[in-house]
């Protein structure tokens, strides 16, 4: 958790990179969030965890303005997403759980591309798509074309995309899936190196509690509503995680 800060600092600047209060939506007849609230503290690993169904995607889909929101409120950096949407926007990095990257055109070229869209001009662009791949470790890969890639390595070019314009939020929606054991351990891996060495925070939505350490904060999320938030070790209890969860859930056996 963030702690008091010790200089002046502006309230945005202290802000949680995500807080989300009393966020419902529905489909029809479909309650697929109700009453959602959670907070994304800044510098942390923080996982929602959820079964298929749970509304994962629902609520990155509202907080990436995919879908408005008419109830509730949302703040990325300390921006309110309705009335601030470009600076909230701004201050966010999504890797979407379908693929986002153009197979045919090369990694520089995706990149040079979304820096665009992000607004950031040519020289800049070039200097940090170098940065951003080094950070990802496809500094060697910039030359090639996405479809020339592993699908771990595509997953780190989407983590690259996701930070070209310096985010304080990463939203990763279910991004192993389809990944084999190694990389997805490389794609979770880099995801907290990114948090500890370059200071991004990260909301990280899977259904696979083995990608949770004890030390991550967590939010638990079943049908629509919030079940449990706080440090993974606090919830798990001596019980594990794994128990207590398909309890919480009422999956237990
Ligand atoms: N476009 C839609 N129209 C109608 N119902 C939807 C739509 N999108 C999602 N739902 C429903 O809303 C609920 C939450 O779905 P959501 O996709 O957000 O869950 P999820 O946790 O992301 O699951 P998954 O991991 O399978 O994507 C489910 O009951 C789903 O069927």
């Amino acid at each position: 958790m963030q702690g008091p800060g010790s200089g002046p600092s502006s309230a945005a600047d202290r802000a949680d990179a995500l807080r989300i209060t009393d966020l419902s939506h529905r489909f029809g007849s479909v309650q697929a969030l109700s009453d959602v609230s959670l907070s994304v503290p800044r510098g942390s690993f923080t996982a929602l965890l959820g079964v298929n169904g749970a509304g994962k995607t629902t609520l990155f889909s509202l907080v990436t303005r995919l879908y408005s929101n008419v109830s509730g409120r949302i703040e990325v950096a300390g921006h309110d997403l309705r009335r601030q949407p470009a600076q909230a926007m701004a201050r966010l990095g999504v890797v979407f759980q379908s693929r986002a990257l153009d197979a045919d055109l090369t990694v520089a070229q995706n990149l040079a591309y979304h820096a665009a869209l992000h607004g950031i001009g040519h020289r800049q662009a070039r200097e940090r798509t170098r940065q951003v791949l080094a950070q990802v470790g496809l500094d060697q890969r910039a030359g090639d074309r996405v479809s020339a890639l592993s699908g771990g390595q595509q997953r780190r070019a989407e983590i690259a995309r996701a930070l070209i314009h310096r985010p304080d939020l990463l939203l990763l929606d279910e991004a192993t899936v389809g990944l084999d054991v190694k990389s997805r351990a490389e794609v979770l891996a880099l995801t907290r190196r990114l948090i500890a060495v370059e200071g991004v925070s990260a909301l990280w939505a899977t259904h696979i509690m083995d990608e949770i350490q004890p030390d991550d904060d967590l939010v638990i999320l079943h049908k629509g509503r919030v079940l449990s938030s706080g440090k993974a070790a606090s919830i798990a209890g001596p019980s594990g995680l794994t128990q207590t969860f398909l309890s919480m859930t009422g999956a237990a056996a």
